[in-house]
């Protein structure tokens, strides 16, 4: 099975210790985004793309043209979750729980998280939100992902992690990372993210503060992926809560 070829990683990664949470939390307050360059190593990325056709991995398969979520289909994972994504899920969650608690007290959103995952999950799971939400995306030429929210449910953690696991110009071309900001009384801002393989992108889910004039204000945000005009490209999706 491919997963057993992927090394245990420890808890405290020498990739996840050397991210400048500091720069992150800026990036995150000025754009809505921020990116880990090389959170995954190419090898990681083959064998996380790979497990696309083992369904034994998997507790559902959605073929996005379906349900007019685009082109492409994606399948999430099922518990318990293969490594790497089993350590990096609680590990990014930590250091993201601070930012996140920051935001909702700027945003006046009185919902604190806890700062260990599992006990955001626990609150996720005694409210029916129990299905694992991280996913593995699959795009082939003409595919591309509609602007949405991944909103499962009543508890929603408001930061999320995409991680490229193609090289864009040698797997594929187009497929770019695309994030819009829909701003009150204003016309909306897009942002393309660009990313190697193995980068991960952290995003604001629904909403984030911006600084104003007169205090800060909330803004709406989605994300999607452009056509992807040749090749396949591969994405693993982090996302915190649980779906109902
Ligand atoms: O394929 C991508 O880059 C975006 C995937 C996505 O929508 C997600 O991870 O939630
Ligand atoms: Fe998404």
């Amino acid at each position: 099975m491919p997963s057993a070829t992927l090394a245990k990683r420890p808890a405290s990664d020498p990739r996840l210790d050397a991210i400048d949470w500091q720069r992150i939390g800026a990036d995150l307050d000025a754009q809505g985004c921020a990116v880990f360059d090389k959170l995954l190593s190419p090898a990681e990325c083959r064998v996380l793309a790979a497990l696309y056709p083992d369904d034994t991995s998997f507790r559902s398969r959605i073929v996005m043209a379906r349900h007019g979520f685009g082109r492409g289909e994606y399948k999430y994972f099922n518990y318990p979750l293969p490594d790497p994504i089993a350590v990096l899920r609680p590990a990014l969650y930590g250091p993201l729980s601070a930012i996140a608690n920051r935001w909702n007290a700027t945003m006046g959103i009185d919902v604190s998280f806890p700062g260990d995952h599992a006990a955001f999950l626990k609150r996720c799971h005694e409210a029916g939100q129990t299905r694992p939400t991280p996913l593995l995306l699959q795009y082939e030429a003409g595919d591309f992902n509609c602007l949405h929210q991944d909103l499962y449910g009543e508890h929603v953690f408001p930061l999320q992690v995409a991680i490229l696991l193609s090289q864009p110009g040698r797997d594929f071309t187009g497929g770019e990372f695309v994030l819009t900001e829909q701003r009150p009384r204003m016309q909306s801002r897009a942002e393309v993210v660009s990313l190697q393989q193995g980068d991960a992108v952290v995003f604001a889910v629904h909403h984030r503060p911006v600084a104003g004039a007169r205090g800060s204000y909330r803004v709406n945000l989605r994300h999607g992926v452009s056509r992807v005009k040749s090749g396949r490209r591969h994405t693993l999706g982090v996302i915190f809560h649980d779906a109902k």
